[in-house]
């Protein structure tokens, strides 16, 4: 569901609880977000020049011009939401005074005790993938690959690490039409898959909820998955008529055997959390009510150790399977390229958009 008025309800009293002053600009962009949530369209004359305070708010709001009431509701949600996560008064991030990198629109990225935390934010979408949180992972990786960080992490805000493609990527469609999409939308997933090929630096993911699609599939090309229990792992490809990706087609036959690789990336076998570790996807397994307390602490006593040697270390141990993931990852992208255009693809990413199929 987009934003309720409940959620803008829920959003306004958070923000009364922020631990952090959120500084005038934001401060006034969640003004002018909420008058245009609740009132629409600026209304109100222009205050005179002397009145300093109320011309900025005019103008804020004014500025919003004809944004429709629903997205300015969600936009203030999604605002209020990463305001939460970086002052930390979510239970989803680590304590400390984490500094965070500006910039980011569908990310909270922070760094703290050699730890550079890459935190999906859009907790009310499922943290699903949208073409610009794609394009911001691409960059975050980049950035933390050059960074003093030992480690980096990967994780989700909210309920679900992650619910993978975001769905209505399909419906920006290019002046070029279908063909040029699915070509852009190829080269995006070559590109982003690449950026964790090539990481340098020991990856972990910490799947803090469910788990689906390219979201899991990616999990092959990190060094370290710890899972609350409360995560499952679910790759629905063949009901969205699509292909393997993330080079899960060589990676999941390594880590878990073709047999049950097949039942997961053919068949779309959700696993829980127990049963992605028995299977060696996983690397351990911890209590919902302890998951953050417990990986935390064992993240900060691992990003202690000297930085050069672990990058040596996970360089030794990924080096020699860099290039078969690149050679993977081409051909994949290739093959789901002509997927996307499939009728079978098209149907049900329609059948998901007019609510008629969950998976
Ligand atoms: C560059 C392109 C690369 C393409 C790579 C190839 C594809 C890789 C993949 O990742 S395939 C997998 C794609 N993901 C899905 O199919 C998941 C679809 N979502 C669901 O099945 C469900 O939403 C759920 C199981 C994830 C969660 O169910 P539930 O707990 O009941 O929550 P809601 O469904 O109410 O979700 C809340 C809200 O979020 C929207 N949403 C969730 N996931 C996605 C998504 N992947 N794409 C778009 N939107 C998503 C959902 O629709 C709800 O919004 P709404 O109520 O509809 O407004």
């Amino acid at each position: 569901m987009r934003a309720s008025l409940k959620d803008l309800e829920n959003a306004v009293n958070q923000v009364k609880l922020l631990k952090k002053d959120p500084g005038n600009e934001v401060k006034l962009k969640l003004y002018a977000l909420y008058k245009q949530a609740t009132e629409g369209p600026c209304n109100m004359p222009k205050p005179g020049v002397f009145d300093l305070i109320n011309k900025a708010k005019w103008e804020a709001w004014n500025a919003l011009g004809s944004l429709p009431e629903e997205t300015a509701r969600q936009n203030y949600v999604d605002l209020v939401s990463s305001l939460s996560s970086s002052s930390e008064s979510s239970s989803q991030v680590k304590p400390g005074a984490d500094k965070e990198h500006a910039g980011y629109g569908t990310l909270v990225v922070t760094s703290e005790d050699g730890i550079t935390k890459i935190m999906l934010n859009r907790p009310t979408r499922k943290n699903a993938i949208s073409t610009q949180m794609y394009q911001e992972i691409i960059l975050a990786l980049k950035a933390a690959s050059q960074d003093d960080s030992a480690i980096t992490v990967l994780t989700g805000n909210g309920d679900f690490y992650c619910s993978g493609n975001d769905l209505t990527n399909v419906t920006d469609t290019p002046l070029g039409g279908i063909e040029e999409k699915a070509k852009n939308s190829t080269n995006l997933l070559r590109d982003f898959v690449a950026s964790f090929i090539d990481f340098p630096k020991p990856l972990i993911a910490v799947v803090n909820g469910p788990a689906v699609g390219i979201a899991v599939t990616l999990l092959g090309l990190f060094d370290i998955v710890y899972a609350s229990d409360r995560a499952t792992f679910h790759t629905p490809f063949s009901h969205l008529g699509l292909s393997p990706e993330g080079c899960s087609s060589y990676t999941f036959p390594k880590i878990m055997g073709p047999t049950k690789a097949t039942e997961m990336l053919t068949f779309g076998k959700k696993l829980t959390a127990r049963e992605a570790c028995a299977q060696g996807l996983v690397t351990e397994v911890f209590p919902d009510a302890t998951f953050q307390k417990e990986v935390w602490t064992r993240l900060t006593a691992y990003a202690k150790l000297p930085s050069n040697v672990l990058r040596i270390s996970k360089q030794v141990i990924r080096n020699r399977e860099k290039e078969k993931l690149h050679s993977v990852n081409v051909e994949e992208s290739s093959i789901i390229q002509g997927r996307f255009l499939s009728e079978e693809s098209m149907n049900a990413v329609m059948n998901f958009l007019s609510k008629r199929a969950k998976l």
